[in-house]
């Protein structure tokens, strides 16, 4: 896109559901949670045949909209580019999400996260899951792609955990094929970095993000008290 009042356009909005607001208005909020301290973490939205993408290394509760990266969701080609910065480091990991139909993908540095993943490190391998049941909490994340409803008490989550890499964006492959492997998944941990949580809409990635946070701060809490995460 040439024409700079379209590109500043697709940033410039009163509504404070607009995307561009939005991600600013979400990242604030996430920072106080202490899920993108430090430049870590993100938030991405689709919307309609776009996606709104936060630049690369700032402090993502500082953000404003007119610092924000907007993609064609066919191409994959950038519409709107800041000159100051590059787009988040996070964008092939969100495109994987909106690939499956996801509206928002919010990748959080949590440090119950990183822990959880050090807690099952003795599964460690391609294989490894973090798994947790007969929690409420557990009601507020869906059941699968596809499926109707949410997860009830007495089932278990799964969330698949992937090894860190040295570069965010190679992350891609094994997040990817963790999706293959838990398709009723909405979330993917990633090891002593922290989680990928994704949803229908911003509203659904929230709340299954923090309910996904408030669960594994519990699972944290319970291992130090010799608890089980699991009936059986
Ligand atoms: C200190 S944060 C390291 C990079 C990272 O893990 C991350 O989530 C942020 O990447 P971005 O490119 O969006 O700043
Ligand atoms: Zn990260």
């Amino acid at each position: 896109m040439s024409n700079s009042a379209e590109s500043e356009a697709l940033v410039r909005s009163d509504d404070p559901e607009h995307p561009a607001n939005h991600i600013c208005t979400l990242c604030a909020k996430f920072y106080n949670l202490g899920w993108v301290t430090g430049t870590g973490g993100g938030t991405s939205i689709r919307h309609g045949d776009k996606i709104y993408i936060a630049p690369s290394g700032v402090q993502k509760e500082l953000m404003k909209p007119t610092d924000m990266f907007v993609m064609d969701f066919e191409s994959r080609e950038y519409v709107r580019k800041p000159q100051m910065h590059k787009p988040s480091a996070c964008t092939p990991l969100f495109y994987a999400a909106f690939k499956r139909g996801a509206g928002c993908c919010i990748h959080t540095h949590s440090q119950w996260a990183v822990l959880v993943t050090l807690l099952v490190e003795r599964d460690f391998g391609p294989d490894a899951c973090f798994e947790i049941e007969q929690i409420e909490q557990i009601k507020g994340i869906p059941k699968g792609r596809g499926k109707v409803g949410n997860l009830g008490y007495y089932d278990r989550l799964r969330i698949p955990i992937i090894d860190n890499t040295a570069h965010e964006e190679d992350l891609t492959e094994s997040l990817e094929a963790a999706m293959e492997k838990y398709p009723d998944a909405y979330a993917v941990l990633v090891r002593r970095h922290g989680i990928y949580v994704w949803g229908d809409n911003v509203h659904k990635a929230k709340t299954q993000c923090e309910s996904i946070d408030y669960i594994l701060q519990l699972a944290v809490e319970m291992k130090k008290l010799g608890l089980p995460w699991c009936a059986k």
